[in-house]
């Protein structure tokens, strides 16, 4: 449905996007994950046709060079929604209809459709400013999606929301757009909203693509430090791998039949740091807790090497200042790449 190649955008000396390199297949849903200023929504405003960009951009397989905005057949829906205040839900919603030189009969059956779809049925004729946050969102869902484009993009779309709203919604998204079918490239900083609406995540580093993959290989196998530490992994040390064993700060670390050997740096996911006796792991002080809901995240102070983030069911989490062991998990032992050199 999506390819790019080789697409950049430079403002100045500094390239927004370099080189990147993108598919998005029929039906795919798509999130687009960084840190600020990683050039997601540049990304987007290139395929759009809002942002002028060297390489190639193909729609349905036909390249898009010069063909405007309104004739890409894509949908756009931003983070501030921009609906159009004076005008009510009905309006707002048959927008992109009315552009299309749709008859007033099929705007009111395509209106009242969607807003059935987006859980907001019979509110045509309410006002925008009288409509909360969540229910905004949903008009402009309802009005990106109301012309039926090839591709459904979105910005940040759940970004002003509270998170107990965007965890609902969230869901109710990626049903919506399953049933219907709707091939969907999103632009999120929020890991946990691109985990839970993506079949692929792309995490992006400064306009550069840093990993593509399920939300499940990404979150398993974090192909660099970058991203391991993007996703909020901070065990990560250096080590030197010699059979199934990884020499750390930490000490030995066992890892998984067939790691690459030698000098690397070694993630340990949280979930593999387990305490035990003292006497047998590695001694460390409980230094701080923090209630996650289903685990608590306790940080360690080993005898040796940079603090450990262990993952603990919240019944059996050690208070502040207890000593306990802990001890690793080869199959939440990552060896992670050195980083390329990126001066
Ligand atoms: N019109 C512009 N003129 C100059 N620089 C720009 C322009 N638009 C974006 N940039 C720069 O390009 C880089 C990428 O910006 P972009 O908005 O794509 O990032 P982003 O990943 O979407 O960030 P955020 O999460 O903060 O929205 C940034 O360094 C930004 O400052």
């Amino acid at each position: 449905m999506l390819r790019l190649e080789g697409v950049s955008v430079r403002f100045g000396a500094r390239a927004a996007l370099d080189a990147v390199d993108l598919e998005v297949a029929d039906h795919e849903t798509v999130c687009v994950l960084g840190p600020s200023g990683s050039g997601k929504s540049t990304l987007l405003r290139v395929v759009a046709g809002l942002q002028e960009a060297s390489g190639k951009v193909f729609l349905d397989g036909t390249d898009q060079s010069g063909v405007p905005v309104h004739r890409r057949g894509v949908g756009l829906m931003f983070q501030d929604h921009q609906l159009f205040p004076q005008r009510d839900v009905a309006g707002n919603v048959a927008f992109g209809l009315r552009m299309r030189g749709a008859g007033r009969a099929e705007q009111v059956r395509r209106v009242a459709e969607l807003l059935e779809l987006v859980g907001l049925p019979g509110a045509q004729g309410r006002a925008i400013a009288a409509l909360s946050g969540g229910e905004q969102q949903r008009v402009a869902l309802a009005r990106a999606l109301a012309p039926q484009p090839k591709l459904l993009m979105l910005d940040e779309p759940l970004g002003q929301l509270d998170r107990g709203l965007r965890e609902r919604l969230v869901v109710e998204l990626r049903e919506l757009f399953g049933q219907l079918g709707t091939t969907v490239l999103a632009v999120t900083h929020d890991q946990g909203e691109a985990f839970a609406l993506a079949d692929r995540v792309v995490v992006m580093r400064e306009g550069r693509v840093a990993q593509v993959g399920t939300p499940l290989e990404v979150w398993q196998r974090p192909a660099s430090e970058f991203v391991a530490r993007f996703l909020g992994f901070d065990n990560v040390v250096s080590a030197t791998v010699s059979g199934e064993v990884a020499d750390t700060p930490w000490g030995k670390v066992p890892v998984v039949p067939g790691a690459l050997q030698g000098e690397c740096r070694l993630l340990v996911r949280p979930a593999g740091v387990r305490l035990v006796p003292v006497d047998d792991g590695l001694r460390c002080t409980v230094r701080a807790r923090t209630f996650r809901g289903h685990h608590v995240a306790v940080i360690l102070e080993p005898a040796v090497g940079p603090p450990l983030e262990a993952e603990c069911p919240p019944a059996e989490a050690p208070d502040a200042g207890a000593t306990v062991g802990a001890a690793f998990t080869a199959g939440d032992v990552v060896l992670l790449p050195p980083e390329p050199d990126r001066a």
